[in-house]
């Protein structure tokens, strides 16, 4: 049965005499801390010795302490740094620190859910998982608006875990969206997929392969850098504002055409296929597994396929032609 949460479900008392920890300060770090001060909230940062986020975070207005003094320091623990050191900084810096009665929260539910982080069971562990980029969190709470969350609760300690999630949800501007209340397991997973099958690794597939077969084909790059990406952006947003029929209502009806009778063409049966194989990766451990031996050994895949798509001629004229967009934040 779903159950969704929103500004009315959560009570932000629940946390006014705690102190919140937020470990990191990057995409989801940076947004978090400032939303929550903003909400009125206790905030701290942690984050290691020789950060480079130490200044900006000191800059924004935050006490900053190494991870472990900030986790003695604190009640609530957020652990927003990157996944694949989650687990050697949580038994280096978080579990030797954590008090009885703590709470561990994360916005991914990897660690946990393949068994790199196991907590003691004398503290909360919950997640409150924003369904967007961090500095949209960050752009979009400012505006008052929110990024929808993920709720989930895995250890209920206090008694009180789903309530501390849900205010935690609500100072980050969650609850001005919606707030779904899931697992560990379900929203792993699903987030790995949407990120690997839909939204980063589909969608950047398709924007390079539309770009690719523009330019190959002799058409101006510049050109298939406005049809391919720059318009994608401008179709989304409709899609995002009120759904295919809005978007399909401002296209003209030679676009609708194609897109209903050629679209399926291109994402035919064999990519639904293709994505049932990457969410059975994800299911059975494999791209866990893979992802922690990248990382052991030092990104090799992760580093090169990077640098090739950084030099590519689509982030060249990208870096162009943006270039000529004032407004786009940089
Ligand atoms: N990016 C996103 O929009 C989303 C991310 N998430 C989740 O949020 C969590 C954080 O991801 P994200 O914000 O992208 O991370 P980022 O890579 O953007 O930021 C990581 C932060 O952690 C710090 N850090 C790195 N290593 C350590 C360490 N060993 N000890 C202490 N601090 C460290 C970094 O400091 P320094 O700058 O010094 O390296 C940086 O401030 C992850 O679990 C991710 O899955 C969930 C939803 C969306
Ligand atoms: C923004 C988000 O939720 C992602 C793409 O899954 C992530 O950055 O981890």
């Amino acid at each position: 049965m779903l159950a969704i949460f929103y500004e009315k479900d959560a009570d932000l008392s629940i946390l006014k005499d705690k102190t919140i920890a937020v470990l990191g300060y990057g995409s989801q770090g940076h947004a978090q801390a400032q939303n929550l001060k903003d909400s009125g909230l206790k905030v701290i940062i942690g984050l290691k010795k020789d950060s480079k986020s130490k200044i900006i975070a000191q800059k924004d207005g935050f006490e900053v302490y190494e991870t472990s003094e900030a986790v003695k320091r604190a009640d609530i623990i957020q652990i927003l740094i990157p996944d694949e050191v989650q687990s050697e900084v949580y038994k280096k810096d978080i579990e030797p620190n954590l008090k009885e009665g703590d709470s561990i929260g994360f916005s991914h539910g990897f660690n946990i859910h393949f068994g790199q982080i196991v907590p003691p069971t004398n503290v909360d562990v919950f997640m409150v998982a924003p369904k967007g980029p961090g500095h949209l969190v960050r752009r979009m709470y400012v505006e008052n608006k929110g990024v929808p969350g993920l709720l989930a609760v895995e250890q209920d300690f206090s008694g009180k875990a789903k309530e501390i999630g849900l205010a935690y949800a609500k100072g980050i501007g969650c609850t001005r969206a919606g707030v779904i209340k899931t697992t560990f397991k379900e929203e792993t997973e699903t987030d790995l997929f949407g990120e690997q099958a839909v939204l980063c690794g589909g969608l950047t597939s398709l924007i390079k392969a539309g770009f690719e077969t523009l330019v190959e084909a002799g058409y101006q790059p510049e050109i298939a850098y406005f049809e391919c990406l720059n318009e994608m952006k401008l179709i989304v947003d409709l899609i995002y504002e009120g759904g295919l029929k809005k978007m399909r209502y401002s296209i003209s009806d030679t676009a609708q055409y194609g897109d209903l009778t050629v679209g399926p063409k291109v994402i035919d049966d064999n990519v639904k296929k293709t994505m049932k194989e990457v969410l059975k990766n994800i299911q059975n451990g494999n791209f866990a597994r893979d992802w922690i031996l990248e990382n052991h050994a030092n990104r090799p895949v992760f580093n090169s396929l990077t640098k090739k798509d950084n030099e590519s001629l689509l982030e060249q004229v990208g870096d162009k032609l943006r270039a000529m967009m004032p407004w786009i934040e940089k």
